[in-house]
C-alpha cells in the first residue's frame, strides 16, 4: 500500500465504528469530534451512503428517513448533491428541521407564544418601571406596544408560518429563535412529538454540532436517552470550532457513557506548516494534535505585522499578497487575480475592502435588518439585487435577450394581462417599456455614476418595476414625512435606507456577490466547514470594534479585564477562548498557503510573544509597512 492510500484509510476505524452504530435493527448513538480537515463531513456523507446501500430498502418500506442537519443552506446543498438527492435522506438546516417537526401544532404554538410574549412584556415593563426616560425607554415602549398587539392578534391566527428568508413579515410568521425555543420545549414536554421524531427519523446526524443551539441539543439528548436503541443521534463536530454563543458549552462531558466515540487524527486539508501552527494554537486549549498526510506539502505561513494606524490598509494588504506571491512562487496570490480568500473579522471590514460600505454600512448598523441583510433577503434588497441588477447588467452590455427576460419576469409594463387588455395600445405600452430602459441605460453609463436614489426615482417614474413599501418614502424629491436628513434617525429602518440610497449603484453588485458567498471576501465566522487554496486572515481589533473577540488579549498585548479574570476563575468561556477558537477556524481553512495580516496595538510585544509561544519563527514575521 502506498503512503497516500494508507493516508486515505488512516482513520478508517472511525468510519467502521460509525457503520456499526448505523444498524437500523439496533442503533447506537455516537460522537465524532475531531480537528479541522479531518474529514468529518466526508465521514457523514459516507456513513449515510453506506446505510442507504445496506438498509435503504427497509427505509423505503417503513417510510422512515435519515435526517441530516447542517449549519448553512450552502452546506445543505453540498451534502444533498454528494448524496445525489437520495429521497430516503432529509437534509436541512436546524431551523428548517425544527419547523418540519412542529408545523401544524397551531394550538400549542399559540399557547407557547402567548406565554412567551407575556413573559417578555412583563420583563420589559419591569425594566421600564426602573429605568429613566431615554432613547432606550422609548424603544422599550414601542416594543411593549408591538408585543401586546401581537399577543392580542394570536387568537385570530389559524395557521402559523415560518419565514426563513425574512421576506415574509406577516403577523402569523414565527422567527428563527421562536422556532428553536418552541421545538426544544415541545420535544421535552410532549411525548407524542418525541415518538413522532423517532418513528420518522431513526437516525439523526448533525454536522457542526458544536454550534447547535444548546436548548435544542439538550432536548435531542433527552430523546436519545428515552429511546437508546430506536433513535441514533450522531454528532459530528469539533469543540475547538465552536464560534457561536448559542452552542452548548461542555457538550463532550454531557455525552452518555454508552455512546461510541470514534476518533480521527489526520488532517487531510492543510499543508504541514499550517498543521503545526493550528496544533500550537490548540495546544493551550485541549492539546489535541493532528498529523499531516504523508503527501502533504510543506506550505507557507507568514504573519504581516503592522501598527493599527496606517495610511491605507488596502494598500498594505495588497503588498502582503504580492509578497506571498514572491515567497510561494504562486502567482494566484497577486492582487487582482481573485485567487485569495480574504477573511475579515466582521462584515463591515469586508464591505470596506470589497467596496460596498456606503450601501451596506447604514443598513448593517440598523440591528433588526442584519440577518436579512446578510442573507440578501427582504423586499427592499430584492428590488435592487433581484430586479434592477439583472436588468442593469443586461442593458449595459446590450444583451437583448437578458433585457427582455429581466423585464418580463416582474415589470408591470410587460405584464401579460395588461398587454392583453391594451388592444390598440399594445404598441404604445411596448414603446413605454423601451423608453424606460433607454432612460435607465443612459443613467447607468453616465460619466457620473448614478446613486441608488436616482435609479429608484427613474424606476418609479417610468413604472419599470413595482416599488416595495419600504422604499416608497424615498421616491418623492422631498421626503414624504417632511423630515429632513438632519433630524432623521439612523437607528430607524427609514433612516438606514435614506443613508444607504446615497451609495452608487455599482455597490449593489459587490454586495450581492458578497452575500451569495461568491466574492473573495468573507468573515472569520462565515467560513466554517469550507476550504480555500490561499487564505489571508485580516485581524484588527480596533476596526472590528467588538467586545466578543480580542486578538490583543489572545496574543498578550492587552491586559485581561476583571470580567475575563472572573470568568477564567469560574471556568467560564472568556474572550481569549473565543478568539483562539476563531483563529483556529480561520487558519485551518488554508489548503496551500496562509497569510495573516495583523494590525496590532503593540506590534513589538506581539512579535516577541508569538515567537516565544512558538506560533511563528522570527523569519516568518514581516513588519509592515516595510
Ligand atoms: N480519508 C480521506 N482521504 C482523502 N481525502 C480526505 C479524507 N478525508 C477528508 N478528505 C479531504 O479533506 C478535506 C477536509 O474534509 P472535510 O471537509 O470532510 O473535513 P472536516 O473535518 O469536516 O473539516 P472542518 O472541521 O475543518 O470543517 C476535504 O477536501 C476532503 O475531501
Amino acid at each position: 500500500m502506498t503512503g497516500v492510500i494508507a493516508d486515505d484509510v488512516f482513520d478508517a476505524e472511525a468510519d467502521e465504528i460509525i457503520r456499526g452504530c448505523l444498524d437500523l435493527t439496533a442503533v447506537r448513538s455516537f460522537f465524532l469530534y475531531a480537528g479541522a480537515g479531518s474529514g468529518k463531513t466526508r465521514s457523514l456523507v459516507q456513513a449515510v451512503r453506506d446505510l442507504c446501500r445496506r438498509q435503504g430498502r427497509q427505509l423505503t418500506l417503513t417510510g422512515q428517513k435519515v435526517a441530516v442537519i447542517t449549519y448553512t443552506n450552502a452546506a445543505c446543498d453540498e451534502i444533498l448533491q454528494r448524496l445525489e438527492f437520495d429521497p430516503r435522506v432529509d437534509v436541512s438546516t436546524i431551523h428548517a428541521f425544527a419547523w418540519s417537526l412542529i408545523r401544524g401544532y397551531d394550538a400549542d404554538i399559540r399557547r407557547w407564544l402567548d406565554a412567551n410574549l407575556l413573559a417578555e412584556i412583563a420583563e420589559l415593563e419591569d425594566k421600564q418601571a426602573r429605568g429613566r426616560a431615554s432613547k432606550a425607554s422609548v424603544e422599550r415602549a414601542q416594543s411593549i406596544e408591538s408585543k401586546t398587539r401581537r399577543r392580542q392578534g394570536l387568537p385570530a391566527i389559524t395557521r402559523f408560518v415560518y419565514s426563513p428568508t425574512g421576506d415574509n413579515r406577516t403577523r402569523d410568521s414565527l422567527n428563527h429563535a421562536e422556532v428553536i425555543a418552541m421545538t426544544a420545549e415541545f420535544l421535552t414536554s410532549k411525548p407524542g412529538l418525541r415518538r413522532l421524531l423517532v418513528a420518522r427519523y431513526p437516525v439523526l446526524l448533525i454536522d457542526e454540532s458544536q454550534d447547535t443551539a444548546r436548548r435544542l441539543m439538550d432536548a435531542l439528548l433527552g430523546v436519545q436517552v428515552a429511546f437508546p436503541t430506536q433513535f441514533c443521534l450522531g454528532l459530528f463536530g469539533d469543540t475547538m470550532q465552536r464560534i457561536y454563543a448559542d452552542g452548548k458549552v461542555g457538550l463532550a462531558e454531557a455525552i452518555p457513557e454508552a455512546w461510541a466515540r470514534p476518533r480521527k487524527a489526520m488532517n487531510h486539508r492543510c499543508p504541514k506548516r499550517v498543521i503545526t501552527l493550528i496544533n500550537k494554537i490548540r495546544a493551550e486549549a485541549d492539546g489535541q494534535a493532528q498529523r499531516p498526510r504523508s503527501n502533504a506539502q510543506e506550505g507557507t505561513v507568514r504573519l504581516f505585522l503592522s501598527p493599527e494606524a496606517v495610511p491605507s490598509k488596502s494598500a498594505l494588504e495588497a503588498s502582503a499578497a504580492a509578497r506571498m506571491a514572491e515567497l510561494t512562487g504562486d502567482e494566484a496570490w497577486l492582487p487582482g487575480r481573485d485567487g485569495v480568500k480574504t477573511l475579515a473579522l466582521e462584515h463591515l471590514m469586508s464591505a470596506r475592502r470589497f467596496g460596498f460600505e456606503r450601501f451596506f454600512g447604514p443598513l448593517y448598523r440598523y440591528e433588526p435588518m442584519r440577518t436579512g441583510l446578510l442573507g440578501g433577503n427582504g423586499s427592499g434588497l430584492g428590488f435592487f439585487t433581484r430586479e434592477l441588477l439583472p436588468l442593469a447588467n443586461a442593458l449595459v452590455v446590450g444583451d437583448r435577450f437578458a433585457i427582455a427576460s429581466a423585464i418580463r419576469r416582474s415589470s408591470p409594463l410587460l405584464d401579460r394581462q395588461r398587454l392583453a387588455t391594451a388592444g390598440q395600445q399594445q404598441q404604445a405600452e411596448l414603446a413605454r417599456a423601451k423608453a424606460a430602459c433607454d432612460g435607465l441605460r443612459a443613467l447607468l453609463v453616465a460619466a457620473e455614476p448614478p446613486s441608488l436614489r436616482a435609479l429608484l426615482r427613474h424606476v418609479a417614474e417610468t413604472n419599470l418595476f413595482v416599488i416595495p413599501d419600504v422604499l416608497q418614502p424615498f421616491v418623492p424629491d422631498v421626503p414624504a414625512d417632511g423630515a429632513d436628513a438632519e433630524d432623521d434617525d439612523a437607528s430607524t429602518e427609514g433612516g438606514a435606507w435614506r443613508r444607504a440610497l446615497d451609495a452608487p449603484f455599482s455597490e449593489i453588485e459587490r454586495y450581492d456577490r458578497y452575500v451569495r458567498g461568491v466574492s473573495q471576501f468573507d468573515t472569520h465566522q462565515g467560513v466554517k466547514g469550507r476550504e480555500f487554496d490561499r487564505v489571508m486572515v485580516v485581524i484588527s481589533d480596533d476596526e472590528a470594534g467588538g467586545f466578543l473577540f480580542s486578538y490583543g488579549k489572545l496574543i498578550g498585548t492587552k491586559a485581561k479585564t476583571r470580567t475575563d479574570i472572573e470568568n477564567e476563575t469560574a471556568g467560564n468561556d472568556t474572550s481569549i477562548d473565543r478568539t483562539r477558537r476563531l483563529f483556529y477556524v480561520t487558519c485551518s481553512r488554508a489548503e496551500k498557503s496562509l497569510a495573516i495580516v495583523y494590525y496590532s496595538d503593540n506590534p513589538g510585544l506581539a512579535r516577541a510573544n508569538l515567537i516565544e509561544r512558538g506560533w511563528f519563527t522570527d523569519g516568518e514575521i514581516e513588519v509592515m509597512p516595510a
